[in-house]
């Protein structure tokens, strides 16, 4: 089967008023049906980059980008993106905020009205279709701009720090909502965090990335027993802490060679 996320020297340099920087340097990088990996790295490896070059956001310098095969030449509703912030419109009752990506692509009918619904109950969500986003909470609202995005039925789907502007119970919960939902969907999920352990407990491998230029330092396949277990169980799997540790030298020694 064709990998959905095919990378292929990649290298992606900003211009600044004097110098280009180069933020990622001949990346490849292949992401298989039904995959949840995470990226890693020290501050400025080029992780946000690195999503924005996959959205189609951003064009490359060099090097090709396809999701399911198709060359990325620009953004695509193939591609769902959901950042740290809600991006909810206040105005918006939860329900038409859901229903915002089918309707800017033309495809809001009965079928995606009552997919979002129990999309939004799937999200523990019922009963409040009709609130306005000012009377959710910071966890609800995050958990509104997934429908959003998964209602859309992406190919792909491109997490930023999704969780990270959370209180550490919410965020926890999350977690296994949103992988839950993810693996029994077999949506294909590419997640940055700067938190190793949620990166560890929610994919099948971690991507460490290092800076100066952004490459790929090194992929850490996560052991079956972690894997399997929901995101919060995961962290109390036997090679749980190893596998953290593991990263988090590697980290540091990226950090301080570069
Ligand atoms: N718009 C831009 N113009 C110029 N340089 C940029 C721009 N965006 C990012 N960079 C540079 O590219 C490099 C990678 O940035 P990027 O934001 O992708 O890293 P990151 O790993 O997501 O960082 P962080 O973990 O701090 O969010 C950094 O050196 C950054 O300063």
């Amino acid at each position: 089967m064709l990998p959905v996320v095919q990378i292929k020297g990649v290298t992606h340099a900003y211009l600044g008023d004097h110098e280009a920087s180069l933020a990622l340097e001949d990346l490849d990088l292949t992401v298989e049906q039904g995959e949840f990996v995470s990226v890693v790295g020290p501050s400025g490896c080029g992780k946000t980059t690195l999503l924005s070059i996959i959205s189609g956001l951003l064009r490359p310098t060099t090097g090709e980008v396809a999701v399911n095969g198709v060359p990325v030449t620009g953004p695509s509703p193939r591609v769902g993106y959901m950042l740290q912030q809600d991006y909810l419109f206040p105005w918006r009752s939860i329900m038409d905020n859901a229903v915002l990506g089918l309707e800017l692509t033309g495809s809001l009918d009965t079928a995606g009205r009552a997919k979002t619904l129990q999309l939004l109950a799937d999200m523990g969500l019922a009963g409040k279709e009709n609130a306005y986003p000012s009377q959710l909470s910071g966890g609800m609202r995050q958990r509104v701009a997934l429908v959003r995005t998964l209602a859309a039925d992406p190919e792909l789907l491109l997490l930023d720090e999704p969780f990270s502007a959370l209180d550490y119970q919410i965020k926890l919960q999350l977690e296994d909502l949103v992988s839950e939902t993810l693996r029994s969907r077999g949506t294909t999920a590419v997640l940055v965090t700067h938190d190793l352990s949620e990166a560890i407990a929610v994919s099948s491998r971690v991507i460490l990335l290092q800076r100066n230029p952004g490459k790929i330092r090194r992929i850490f396949n996560v052991p079956e027993e972690i894997r399997l277990a929901p995101p919060l169980y995961a962290r109390d799997q036997p090679g749980f802490g190893l596998l953290f540790h593991q990263i988090w030298q590697e980290m540091e020694l990226a950090g301080r060679e570069s």
